[in-house]
Parts: structure tokens; C-alpha cells; sequence
């Protein structure tokens, strides 16, 4: 992947492997000036800052395929107003509504049961902890130049509207669509144009002849308790991203594995980035350097748990 996104005939690389991998072809293909269409989030969220160096030095694009920031993306076409908040949704996952003293004992098959979405494995067990949604309010912040504290996430179980965007003069505008990646793929590939689909089976469209609610509820920190500790983490800037990250993979692959509990996850990532000795996150080996050491840290911790 490394040599094949530099190919001279490459003009866009499509961004789609989960975890970590993606990092390296990503800051390639930026290297060498071509578009990288992202939709794996990882990279953006280990490495935001070299990634913007890179794009703004080598002259390509980060054109944002996720559905949350390819949604917020569409919303800011046309608009030269300052953005005043970003509103992400978030679907709340599978254990949305179940009781907190029974999370430590749910299943990997029950995490993986997505409401809205069918997805991979691991984003969709960061979906349950809301690690994911983390990860979306740090590619937003990356992407669209906006500051932690103008971003906020709300819960929206039906994941039709895919966020929401506030100017200054307090209009909200939205993205809305049935729950497929079709269209942030789409969107990307052949910005600035709209592509027609004649075809509904290609593209859902979104059905307004049946009754739907359109619901929002706050996000309950106690649940997601992942939320808050990414955030605070890469906050804290340097390599601290890149250990949550590389943590994180390490966990959900735990759990997916039956080594650790769902709540464990948590667990895994506290640990470790709370004993990470940060360097400059400037260079791709400081990178190398960190996720090496937190994906060993981490799996220590998984053994002591385990
Ligand atoms: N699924 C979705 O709807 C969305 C996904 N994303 C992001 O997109 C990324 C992919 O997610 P998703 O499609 O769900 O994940 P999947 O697990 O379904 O697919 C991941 C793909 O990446 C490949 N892959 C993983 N590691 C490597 C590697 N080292 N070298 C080459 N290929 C590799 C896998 O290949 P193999 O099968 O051979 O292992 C697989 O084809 C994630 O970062 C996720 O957060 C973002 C928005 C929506
Ligand atoms: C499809 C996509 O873009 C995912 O990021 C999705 O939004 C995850 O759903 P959650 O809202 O449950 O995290």
C-alpha cells in the first residue's frame, strides 16, 4: 500500500483499512500531492496535525469520507460565515438504554449488533463506547479548523441526520440520509460534483411518505465513560493521540477476543495513556515510536486483566 498510493497514474487514494495500517499510505499519497479520500479515521486521529503539514506543504487533498465529517463538509459548501458549532450525532450504539451495572457482562455478538449501521468490527465496538464519536470530534477539529470547544455531540438514535452544522447567525443546517456510506463515498470521489443516480437501489434515498422521528438526547458521560478520556487526552496534543489509538486497537481486539470485558476497554486505554512518555508528534518515526510502545503497553495491560 506504502508504494502503490505514489503510483504516477494514482490520482486519489481511497483511504478504507481499519486501525493504524492506514497511516503510513496516507501520509504517502499526501507526500507525493494526490487526494486521499479518507474514511479510515485513525490516521486523522493519531497523526491530525502532520497530516494538514502535509497537505498544505504537498499540495493534495483530505477529502473526508466518514459520514459524520463528510456530512458537516456538505453543510459548509457555498458558506463563507464562520462556523459557530459543530453538532455531531451519534446513534448512542447498542447499549444505549441498558442499565450500567449490566455493560461489564455484554457479549462481543451483543456489541456488535449495531441499531443503525453495518460496519467492521472494531468501529463498530467504537461505536458502543462512543470512542468513535471521539474520533469524529477530533477529525472535525483536524479537517475544519474548529476549536474543541465550538464541537458537540448529541444523540440521535436514528442516525438520519448525520450532523449539523451552526453559523454565526444561529441557522443550523443539517445533512439528512438513510444510514448507508454510499453517498459520503461518492461524495468525495467526485467533489465537487454532484453525481445524478438514476438508479434509487444504488444511493437510498430517504422516505418522507412514512412517519419518522427525528430524536436528540444528551450524551450520558457515565455510560460512554471513552468520551471524555479521548478527548482530554489528545487534547493534551504530542504523541498522546497516537497512544490512545493504538490502545484502543489493541482493546477492542482484547474484547473481540474474549480476553477482556466490554468495560475493560476503558480500562486498557486509561492505562496506558496515562503512563505515556510524550515526544513532538512532528515526524512519522515519533509516530512509529509511540503506537510501537503503546500497542506493547497495552497488551501488557490485557494480560494483567485478562
Ligand atoms: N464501515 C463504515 O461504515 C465506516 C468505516 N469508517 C472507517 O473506515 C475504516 C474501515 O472500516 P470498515 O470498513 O468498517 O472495516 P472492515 O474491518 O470492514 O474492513 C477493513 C478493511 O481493511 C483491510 N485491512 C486492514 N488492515 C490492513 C492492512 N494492514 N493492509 C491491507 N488491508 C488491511 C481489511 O482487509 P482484510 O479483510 O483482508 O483483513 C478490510 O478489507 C475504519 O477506520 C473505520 O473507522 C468510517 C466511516 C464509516
Ligand atoms: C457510518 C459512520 O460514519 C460511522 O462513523 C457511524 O456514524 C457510526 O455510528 P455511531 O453514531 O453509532 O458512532
Amino acid at each position: 500500500m506504502e508504494d502503490m498510493v505514489c503510483l504516477p497514474e494514482v490520482d486519489v487514494i481511497m483511504a478504507a483499512t481499519t486501525g493504524a495500517a492506514g497511516l503510513q499510505p496516507t501520509l504517502n499519497a499526501l507526500r507525493q500531492g494526490k487526494a486521499v479520500a479518507l474514511s479510515n479515521k485513525e490516521p486523522i486521529v493519531m497523526a491530525g496535525p502532520l497530516l494538514k503539514d502535509y497537505e498544505r506543504k504537498y499540495g493534495g487533498a483530505i477529502l473526508p469520507v466518514d459520514s459524520e465529517p463528510s456530512a458537516i463538509w456538505q453543510c459548509i459548501q457555498g458558506e463563507t460565515n464562520e462556523i459557530r458549532r459543530l453538532i455531531i450525532t451519534a446513534s448512542g450504539g447498542p447499549f444505549r438504554t441498558m442499565p450500567l451495572e449490566e455493560m461489564a457482562a455484554v457479549t462481543p455478538e451483543q456489541a456488535l449488533n449495531h441499531p443503525t449501521w453495518q460496519m467492521g468490527p472494531k468501529i463498530t465496538i467504537d461505536s458502543a463506547t462512543l470512542m468513535n464519536k471521539a474520533f469524529e470530534v477530533i477529525e472535525s477539529h483536524w479537517l475544519f479548523d474548529v476549536p474543541w470547544e465550538n464541537i458537540e455531540v448529541v444523540v440521535h438514535p436514528q442516525s438520519t441526520i448525520h450532523s449539523m452544522v451552526e453559523f454565526t447567525d444561529g441557522s443550523v443546517k443539517a445533512q439528512l440520509g438513510p444510514p448507508s456510506m454510499r453517498l459520503p463515498i461518492q461524495y468525495a470521489l467526485f467533489y465537487p460534483e454532484r453525481r445524478r443516480n438514476p438508479d434509487d437501489s444504488l444511493i437510498p434515498r430517504l422516505d418522507t411518505s412514512i412517519a419518522q422521528a427525528l430524536d436528540f438526547r444528551p450524551m450520558e458521560p457515565e455510560r460512554y465513560p471513552c468520551f471524555d478520556l479521548a478527548l482530554a487526552t489528545t487534547r493534551q496534543g504530542k504523541t498522546y493521540p497516537t497512544a490512545l489509538s493504538a490502545a484502543d486497537e489493541v482493546a477492542v481486539n482484547a474484547f473481540l477476543n474474549g480476553k477482556i470485558a466490554f468495560t475493560d476497554i476503558y480500562r486498557v486505554v486509561e492505562s496506558v495513556v496515562n503512563t505515556h512518555q510524550p515526544t513532538p508528534a512532528e515526524t512519522l518515526e515519533a509516530l512509529v515510536a509511540a503506537d510501537t510502545w503503546a500497542t506493547a503497553e497495552a497488551e501488557r495491560v490485557v494480560g494483567k486483566l485478562g
